[in-house]
């Protein structure tokens, strides 16, 4: 359930006055995401989302945010494309929060998913590290490496808490940390990245990719990190065992547009390694800290575990399919 902040029809309407997107037709709060408290809007005009801004998302980026999203869907890629308002400014304020609205994108999320969407997936990715080349001002990732040893610390505060998780979790992620950090790639071409593809966050109309949302963990860094993101969100089985034909289905569907260095490839176990534990880390903390009778579902950091050892195991760009 992702609805933090409850908005009355009287502060919607008050709200909406400020826009020039007709009339409001009908309102409901969206259950799923995590972050943020979304509100699905039509009015006279068409579809929309409403936003409000909660815990994770600083303010004063927000701008930034909405930014890239305005320029990667002038550019051409399926995303939200930010409303503004009377006065053209598409970031206000309601109940309190920082809010914005954005145009619906059509399709819904793969559930289960298949082969079919890894090639889409992959020629997407690259087409938002292609698009975001001319967005000049640039947001540094605050979830990159050299936040995680002070996150996992954070989580450590309360080891039993972590212990309890799972014994001898703590020591297992600082072990990996100590590999991971210092081997972290330093002249890999950077950008802007998404830094959250997950499945919930790409819309198909059956096999066709209709759109890619939440862009608030968006930031410029390591381009080929965000393809390591989406083989760990994408390429496991249920069962959590390694799917290399997604994999390589992935990749070749990026390579269409965007062929990828001999760098690039080398460092993908690494960037792997790095996109789980950067998971892991975040979902650890997050369980240990969400009260347990908060109305947003956990997600299980040990999936993100299972898929470090994975990527720790892997001894070159090969387990990925190249
Ligand atoms: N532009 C959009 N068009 C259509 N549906 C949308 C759009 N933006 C958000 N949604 C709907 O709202 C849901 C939650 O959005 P989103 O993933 O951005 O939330 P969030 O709280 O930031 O979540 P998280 O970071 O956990 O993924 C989506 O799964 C989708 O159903
Ligand atoms: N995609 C993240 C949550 C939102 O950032 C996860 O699955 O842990």
């Amino acid at each position: 359930m992702a609805v933090y902040t409850d908005v009355s029809d009287e502060a919607l309407s008050a709200f909406l006055a400020d826009y020039d997107i007709g009339g409001l037709v009908a309102f409901r709060g969206i259950a799923e995401g995590v972050e943020n408290s979304n509100f699905s809007l039509r009015t006279t005009t068409g579809d929309y989302i409403l936003t409000l801004y909660e815990k994770r998302v600083d303010p004063l980026e927000l701008p930034w945010f909405l930014g890239l999203m305005r320029h990667l869907a002038a550019a051409g890629l399926s995303c939200p494309l930010p409303v503004a308002g009377s006065d053209g400014e598409p970031l206000r304020e309601l109940c309190g929060r920082p809010a914005a609205i954005t145009t619906f994108l059509p399709g819904v999320w793969p559930r289960r998913i298949k082969l079919d969407h890894c090639r889409p997936l992959g020629a997407a990715l690259a087409r938002l590290h292609l698009a975001g080349r001319t967005y000049a001002p640039r947001r540094a990732n605050t979830l990159g490496p050299t936040s995680w040893t002070r996150l996992l610390d954070l989580s450590l505060a309360r080891p039993e808490a972590v212990e309890a998780l799972s014994p001898g979790l703590g020591g297992t992620l600082r072990a990996a940390l100590d590999a991971i950090v210092p081997a972290w790639p330093r002249d890999l071409p950077t950008g802007h990245i998404h830094a959250d593809l997950f499945p919930d966050n790409v819309f198909f109309l059956g096999a066709h990719l209709s759109g890619l949302i939440d862009f608030y963990f968006a930031c410029t860094d390591i381009l080929a990190y965000d393809i390591a993101i989406c083989l760990n969100a994408w390429c496991f089985e249920p069962d959590l065992s390694f799917n290399i034909s997604r994999a390589r289905t992935l990749l070749a569907g990026y390579e269409s547009l965007r062929p990828l260095s001999a760098a690039e490839r080398s460092a993908l176990p690494v960037l792997s390694q790095g996109a789980a534990m950067r998971f892991t880390l975040t979902r650890l903390y997050d369980w240990i800290n969400t009260p347990s009778g908060a109305m947003v579902t956990r997600k299980d950091p040990r999936d993100y575990l299972r898929r470090l050892r994975f990527h720790l195991a892997a001894g070159d760009e090969r387990a990925y399919g190249l």
